[in-house]
């Protein structure tokens, strides 16, 4: 988010500071919370809109909060006692308002305001408390503007009034509610200028009329700019979208299914055609690219550079760093067009844990925000679909990792995938080993340090296939 162009007002700054000394508590115990293990330093409005008024019984204020982080330097830079500051992070809230809060919200507390404007209200997760979740779908039921706040919505979708809310509990990266099992709304926490592709994607397939991902009905947005906002300068903040009910998640079933002694290869085959069914559908949506030579080296080298930073933090991964390199080397020198090529917008962090199989079997991709670490700029630039589908061939040797290592079971769902990717696209990934080995290489770089960041037990699984994929023999062994 560009800190100049934004002015916060003089109300969202007194709103802040009243709310300051709770939010530093509060706000490192989120999981959405990305700084996490370091102080803060500051925290600072962006925006502050009243969507229901803190006079009302209850009050619903939505905030845009600037957080800083002092980041201690990288070992060995000689910057020992130096203190830099990492780049800011801004964050969706949604804050409730009562004089006392009902037991029932008891687990929702942010806490008791004692100074400033806000003095004497308890504060606490409007997201847990149904009453303020309906009443944003009420909001989003409305385009119009609300302050900084923009609701736009699909008018050719019926959404019902009244929906019962529910929070969603399971892990994630974002805060989801579940209206009546009938629509879910993501609200993205961590948020940048621009639009989220998350957002955008789905719009786009809804145009082309692509079933495999639920179309957005409502969804709004934040106008920062002090002019007329350009679609760079407006913040996504939410989208509604059809809920799958008793829909499996692919990385469940899987695991389910592996545990049975059944076969996931139909699956697998099934996910593959529909891989490159929303591939087809991006490729004619929006842009595509052929990457020249200039370009196929520029992607390798962001790729060596990507292994450069994880080794830095992940000592385990060093000793296969040159391995590793081989593979992003080897993409540098292939170069040259072909239909290898193309670059087209794709998902960007496809796993099994994206896929959901409707009770009528079919699946759907959800979740396109891209890999959440890195700049929303970055995750909507044009890249090979190669990056989709190592991302699944990644996630069967998850899933084959887990318990009992079976190299067979992720094999056979491997060639699968790719063969029901080609029945679609015309082509199996696996023509273009080069390419897909180095795509590989960097999404199981990017999971050893997502998985030292967030579940260290987990880190194994891609260091094994980090081994595998340095030439190191002995991998299966380790698992
Ligand atoms: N349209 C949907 N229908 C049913 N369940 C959904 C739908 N969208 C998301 N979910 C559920 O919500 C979970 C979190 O959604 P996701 O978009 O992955 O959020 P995050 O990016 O915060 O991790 C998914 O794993 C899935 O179980
Ligand atoms: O779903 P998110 O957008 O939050 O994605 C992040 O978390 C995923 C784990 O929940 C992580 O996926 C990795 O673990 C999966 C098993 O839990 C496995 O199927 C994936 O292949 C593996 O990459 C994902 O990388 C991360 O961005």
């Amino acid at each position: 988010m560009s800190e100049a162009a934004i002015h916060p007002s003089a109300h969202a700054t007194a709103l802040l500071a009243s709310l300051d000394p709770l939010l530093r508590q509060w706000l490192p115990r989120q999981r959405w919370f990305a700084g996490k293990g370091r102080p803060i330093s500051a925290l600072e409005a962006v925006a502050a809109t009243e969507l229901l008024p803190r006079s009302a019984p209850t009050g619903l204020l939505h905030l845009l909060l600037r957080v800083r982080q002092p980041m201690a330097p990288p070992q060995g830079s000689g910057l020992d006692g130096v203190i830099a500051e990492r780049p800011t992070d801004c964050y969706q809230l949604l804050i409730g308002m009562r004089r006392t809060l009902p037991p029932r919200l008891a687990p929702a507390l942010i806490g008791h305001v004692t100074e400033g404007p806000l003095a004497g209200q308890t504060v606490y997760d409007a997201l847990l408390d149904p009453r303020l979740a309906g009443l944003l779908l009420e909001r989003l039921r409305m385009p119009g503007r609300h302050g900084v706040l923009r609701f736009e919505r699909d008018m050719d979708v019926e959404i019902p009034s009244g929906l019962t809310a529910r929070p969603l509990t399971c892990e994630q990266s974002n805060s989801s509610l579940v209206y009546g099992d009938t629509f879910i709304l993501k609200l993205f926490r961590r948020v940048q200028a621009g639009l989220n592709p998350d957002l955008e994607l789905p719009l786009e397939l809804a145009r082309k009329g692509c079933a495999r991902v639920p179309a957005p009905a409502a969804w709004f947005l934040a106008d920062l700019a002090s002019g007329p906002a350009t679609p760079e300068e407006s913040c996504s903040l939410g989208v509604l979208q059809p809920y799958l009910a008793g829909a499996d998640d692919g990385w469940e079933l899987a695991l389910r299914m592996r545990d049975k002694g059944d076969a996931f290869t139909g699956e697998a085959r099934a996910l593959g055609r529909a891989t490159a069914e929303v591939h087809a559908a991006l490729a004619a949506a929006l842009p595509t690219v052929t990457l020249g030579r200039a370009q196929v080296e520029l992607v390798a080298d962001a790729m060596a550079e990507r292994l450069t930073v994880a080794a830095q933090s992940v000592p385990a991964l060093r000793p296969y760093a040159p391995g590793l390199l081989t593979a992003f080397e080897a993409l540098a020198d292939l170069g040259g067009a072909g239909p290898a090529w193309k670059a087209q917008r794709v998902h960007g962090d496809l796993h099994l844990g994206q896929c959901l199989r409707s009770p009528d079997g079919e699946w759907s991709l959800i979740d396109f925000e891209g890999e959440p670490a890195r700049p929303l700029a970055e995750r909507r630039l044009p890249q090979p679909p190669a990056r989709d589908v190592a991302g699944m061939l990644r996630s069967f040797d998850y899933a084959a990792s887990h318990g009992t290592w079976s190299p067979g079971w992720a094999e056979e769902c491997r060639a699968a995938y790719c063969s029901g990717y080609a029945e679609v696209a015309g082509r199996d990934p696996r023509t273009d080993p080069v390419l897909l080995r180095a795509h590989e290489t960097d999404k199981a770089v990017y999971e050893v340090l997502y998985e030292a960041r967030h579940r260290p037990d987990w880190l194994p699984v891609p260091l094994a296939a980090v081994r595998r994929l340095a030439g190191d023999g002995s991998a299966d062994e380790a698992h």
